[in-house]
């Protein structure tokens, strides 16, 4: 799919530093979630997913997180509904997390740090015909962000976690197929948040409208030490690097507002 191999992301090291302007910076991301800040808005609808778990392609470590990549040339994956009036293609998933259980989620929830945090990614493919024309346009990506928190084991989070040892190392890739992310979503999915943002990595581009789900999936401890596991760093590297603590710093709210589909 193209909507993470065509796009190199930066070379930067993944702790890389802030860059100094970013596109806008009006609406970056990730934010802390106000709880008592955000608005109920009534019209927000329920969220639409259809996802076809035989698009599902490969795994790939792309020296930053893994991300699950799905064949998104037709709309066979999408999601529509919630705060979107399009529809959205489903094109990859992937992680952020830290070296430890005390933190490493993007956004928080009243200040709030979450072990790690899911994000599917989806294109406007109602509006564009390629995922690299709509990174670059304001309603051109939504994102649905997945809390996690440590407690059972999530069964179908397993499998994906059995594969990770196969892209240990940066520029890795392993064949993935029949995997439907939907199982990976919390079971309410009625209840969100949701606002104008950014890529959380370079390009950093403000082209997302984030979804963030209110209620966390639960995995257990043994699934995110796999994650801490994979590596930064490519094999033919001398010093090898934990691939841990791949979030961006939080950044300021300014003019927006966080809507809730729930009072
Ligand atoms: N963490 S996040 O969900 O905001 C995110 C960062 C990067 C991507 S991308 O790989 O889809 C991509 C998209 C456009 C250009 C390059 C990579 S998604
Ligand atoms: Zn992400």
């Amino acid at each position: 799919s193209a909507c993470s191999s065509r796009f190199v992301l930066s070379q930067m090291h993944p702790m890389w530093q802030e860059p100094l302007e970013v596109p806008g910076g009006e609406r970056q991301s990730p934010i802390d979630i106000s709880i008592r800040k955000s608005v109920f808005d009534p019209n927000l609808k329920p969220l639409v997913t259809r996802y076809d778990p035989r698009t599902c392609q490969q795994i790939w470590n792309n020296g930053y997180s893994f991300l699950v990549e799905y064949d998104d040339r037709t709309d066979k994956s999408t999601l529509h509904g919630g705060p979107l009036e399009d529809q959205f293609r489903l094109c990859q998933f992937h992680f952020h997390w830290g070296e430890n259980n005390n933190w490493g989620s993007e956004h928080t929830v009243d200040r709030h740090l979450y072990p790690a945090e899911l994000h599917l990614v989806h294109w406007n493919s109602d509006k564009y015909s390629l995922f690299e024309e709509a990174v670059m346009e304001d309603n051109g990506l939504a994102v649905i962000g997945v809390f996690m928190k440590v407690g059972k084991r999530h069964e179908g989070l397993q499998k994906l976690v059995d594969a990770l040892p196969a892209v240990r190392h940066k520029d890795s890739v392993v064949e993935f197929t029949k995997f439907d992310p939907s199982c990976l979503l919390p079971q309410n999915t009625n209840e969100y948040w949701t606002y104008a943002g950014s890529l959380t990595t370079p390009p950093l581009t403000e082209a997302v409208t984030w979804i963030i789900m209110k209620q966390p999936i639960e995995v257990s401890h043994d699934q995110l030490a796999v994650f801490r596991s994979l590596l930064f760093t490519s094999a033919e590297e001398e010093v090898q690097k934990s691939m841990v603590n791949n979030f961006r710093v939080q950044q300021s709210l300014k003019d927006r507002t966080v809507r809730s589909s729930f009072n």
